[in-house]
């Protein structure tokens, strides 16, 4: 008898031959958490990232059917964390209008069978597995630039990036009972996410391995996000019931090796040098701030402060 057969009934699986295994990661969460907690527990941190310049991913990975479109996206009624973090987002941009001036850029884009497809409707079809399956990986993509309102001759602006991603099923396209146009649809989206899992690997190892991010268009895209200068938070979705013992495994095993993933990410900044058309003005918001700073350091002197004399 395996003593470790009791401890976590996710994985002794079917047969009772499986040792359990232990993965550690960051953050866990239940069938019982909310979507505003996951969204605090796993992408909250990016959004100051972002606003401070640096590039962010969150992703969702695991089989189908296993909630990453409910958790990417969520419902009307509960939305996921596309829609909490652009919230989110909009709110901390807010509370710093007074100082800074911000430019967002948004795109959609549908990376399907090495085609991309901006601002159309997303291809949603049933599989066998799971009936409101995504046949295809969705990014939404942010960009926050930011500078001070003050303007001055050298500009700095800083340009964060946020990508949030929604892929689709990891499911091996046998395990679906795909015919057909499914079944090449799995072929290719299988592709971009062996692709993926290879990247993962030899990122995860360390040791100076060639990476390949030219093998399919999605690690092209999250090439950035895996290896290089961002933070990255990678949400693993697994469904838990004995019928996904498989891929919840292969889940998890993926995203451990994620996690030994490490990068050095730095702020993406840039001086801009104005235009001479643009001195007129900015000599004017000069004046205006002399004229502010003036105004303050005469109410202070007009206003009696205690001495603070200092002892003999
Ligand atoms: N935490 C949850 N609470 C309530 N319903 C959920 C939750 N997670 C998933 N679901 C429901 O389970 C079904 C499958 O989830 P979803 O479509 O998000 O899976 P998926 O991983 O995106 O699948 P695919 O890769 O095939 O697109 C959906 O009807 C979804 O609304």
């Amino acid at each position: 008898d395996d003593p470790h057969d009791d401890i976590d009934p996710i994985f002794v699986g079917k047969t009772k031959r499986s040792r359990s295994k232990q993965f550690m990661y960051d953050a866990a969460f239940d069938e019982g958490a909310t979507q505003k907690e996951v969204f605090l527990g796993t992408t909250k941190p990016l959004i100051k990232s972002v606003l401070a310049g640096f590039n962010a991913t969150v992703f969702a990975y695991g089989a189908t059917g296993a909630g990453k479109t409910y958790t990417m996206v969520g419902k009307d009624d509960n939305p996921g964390i596309m829609i909490l973090t652009l919230q989110d987002l909009f709110h901390q941009m807010e509370i710093t209008q007074n100082e800074m001036h911000y430019r967002v850029k948004m795109s959609y884009i549908e990376v399907k069978k090495l085609l991309l497809k901006g601002n159309e409707e997303r291809t949603c079809e049933p599989t066998a597995a799971n009936k409101t399956s995504s046949r295809s990986h969705a990014v939404l993509q942010v960009t926050v630039e930011k500078e001070a309102k003050l303007r001055q001759l050298i500009q700095r602006v800083e340009v964060g990036k946020l990508f949030m991603i929604d892929l689709a099923g990891s499911e091996r396209a046998a395990n679906t009972q795909n015919r057909g146009k499914r079944l090449m649809e799995g072929a290719h989206i299988n592709r971009s996410l062996l692709a993926l899992g290879n990247c993962i690997n030899a990122l995860s190892e360390n040791r100076g391995h060639y990476v390949n991010y030219r093998d399919s268009k999605l690690t092209r895209l999250l090439k950035d996000s895996l290896g290089g200068n961002c933070h990255t938070v990678m949400i693993a979705n697994i469904n838990p019931t004995d019928q996904h013992f498989e891929e919840s495994r292969n889940t998890l095993v993926y995203a451990h090796r994620a996690k030994n993933i490490q990068i050095r990410a730095k702020t993406n900044k840039y001086d801009v040098a104005q235009h001479i058309a643009e001195y007129g003005q900015i000599v004017d918001d000069l004046r205006q701030e002399i004229t502010r700073l003036e105004t303050k350091l005469h109410d202070y002197e007009s206003t009696d402060h205690p001495l603070i004399q200092s002892g003999s």
